[in-house]
């Protein structure tokens, strides 16, 4: 459970303007696991203050560039820029810049918070009492400084995502990467979770930049990049990406979605696939198909109709062809299966 005094008030504004100049500029990134291609050509650039999202479906690429990102794996080509300078796995005062959560969590279990500060503060230089103030700061900012001293092995999934948070901010870097955050953490804490992260942000200027698959963790960010295939294939703010499927989404409900979307298509000549067992259609002139559609097909074929406005999900199905999260490509639209 989460305490509600360990949310922080309501975020100040910012104290600088988002930059326009990049501050992170990952420029023609290539990488290659044999014959497997994980990064081709990655372009795309960050700017001081920004929160931005890697979205991609699995094998799109975004632990690839997470780790190269991380110092942990070379590109093949391309290079990473840091405020203008390459990113070098051998320079460590570029290192100190960058703070990292992982996607599995690298706490030690049998230490107590206190000392899995210390021991993170001290890996990155910090020493003596700057070290122990560090540590002391960064408890009180996720609200368990009263905590401190007990092993982290007995605590919660969403207590430890904060400490790992403390952990990879107690050296100050000016940005933060995190590959899925918040996998698997409940309501209450991945609010909590954002709720210091967007406060930092905006008192200290922090620069994040993260991976995920949570369409509610998407829609928070600054800008989403879209990967699939190892590019970039879209990079925009939520609202402007979300724009871009116009119209409607109409939801037809049956027992037999496949054979539905295909008459659908074939009687109607509409673009339906099926997403997660029920058939869907992008259309800009959804209140008026809705009466063709319940004359087109009888009860027992269509069970029920429903109308709604796009969301970040459906631009995703649309951009990559596969759900948020998963790792199939659905049933595709008439449109893009004649085209093979
Ligand atoms: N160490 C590796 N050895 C071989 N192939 C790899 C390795 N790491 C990644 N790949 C391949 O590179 C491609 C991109 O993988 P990557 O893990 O970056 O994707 P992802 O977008 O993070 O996917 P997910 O959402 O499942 O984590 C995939 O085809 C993957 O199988």
């Amino acid at each position: 459970m989460v305490d509600s005094r360990m949310t922080p008030a309501p975020s100040a504004p910012p104290v600088t303007a988002l930059s326009s100049v990049p501050l992170l500029q990952l420029d023609g990134l290539t990488r290659r696991f044999k014959s497997r291609v994980a990064l081709d050509g990655l372009s795309l650039s960050v700017r001081a203050g920004e929160i931005v999202g890697l979205l991609g479906p699995n094998g799109a690429g975004k632990s690839t560039t997470f780790q190269v990102l991380a110092g942990l794996l070379a590109p093949d080509s391309g290079r990473v820029l840091f405020e203008g300078r390459p990113l070098s796995l051998h320079d460590p005062s570029l290192r100190q810049r960058l703070g990292i959560i992982f996607q599995r969590g690298s706490l030690d279990d049998l230490m107590s918070a206190r000392e899995n500060l210390l021991l993170g503060a001290r890996l990155y230089g910090l020493t003596g009492e700057h070290a122990h103030t560090r540590v002391e700061q960064m408890l009180r900012l996720i609200g368990l400084e009263a905590r401190g001293d007990e092993r982290v092995g007995t605590w919660s999934g969403g207590m430890r995502r904060r400490l790992e948070l403390a952990r990879a901010l107690v050296h100050q870097p000016r940005v933060l990467l995190m590959d899925e955050p918040t996998q698997g953490l409940d309501e209450a804490s991945f609010r909590s979770f954002w709720a210091h992260l967007r406060a930092l942000r905006d008192t200290e200027g922090l620069t994040v930049l993260l991976t995920t698959h949570r369409a509610d963790e998407a829609q928070i960010c600054d800008r989403l990049a879209v990967l699939d295939a190892g590019r970039l294939v879209a990079m925009d703010t939520p609202a402007a990406l979300a724009a871009r499927v116009g119209g409607d989404i109409l939801i037809l409900e049956g027992r037999e979605p496949e054979a539905l979307a295909a008459e659908v298509r074939g009687r109607l000549g509409l673009a339906a696939r099926v997403v997660e067992g029920h058939v869907q259609v992008e259309t800009e002139q959804g209140h008026s198909l809705v009466p063709r559609l319940v004359e087109a097909f009888p009860a027992g074929r269509l069970d029920a109709v429903s109308l709604r406005r796009p969301t970040l999900a459906d631009v995703f199905l649309q951009l990559t062809g596969r759900t948020l999260g998963a790792d199939q490509p659905t049933a595709e639209p008439s449109t893009r299966k004649s085209r093979r």
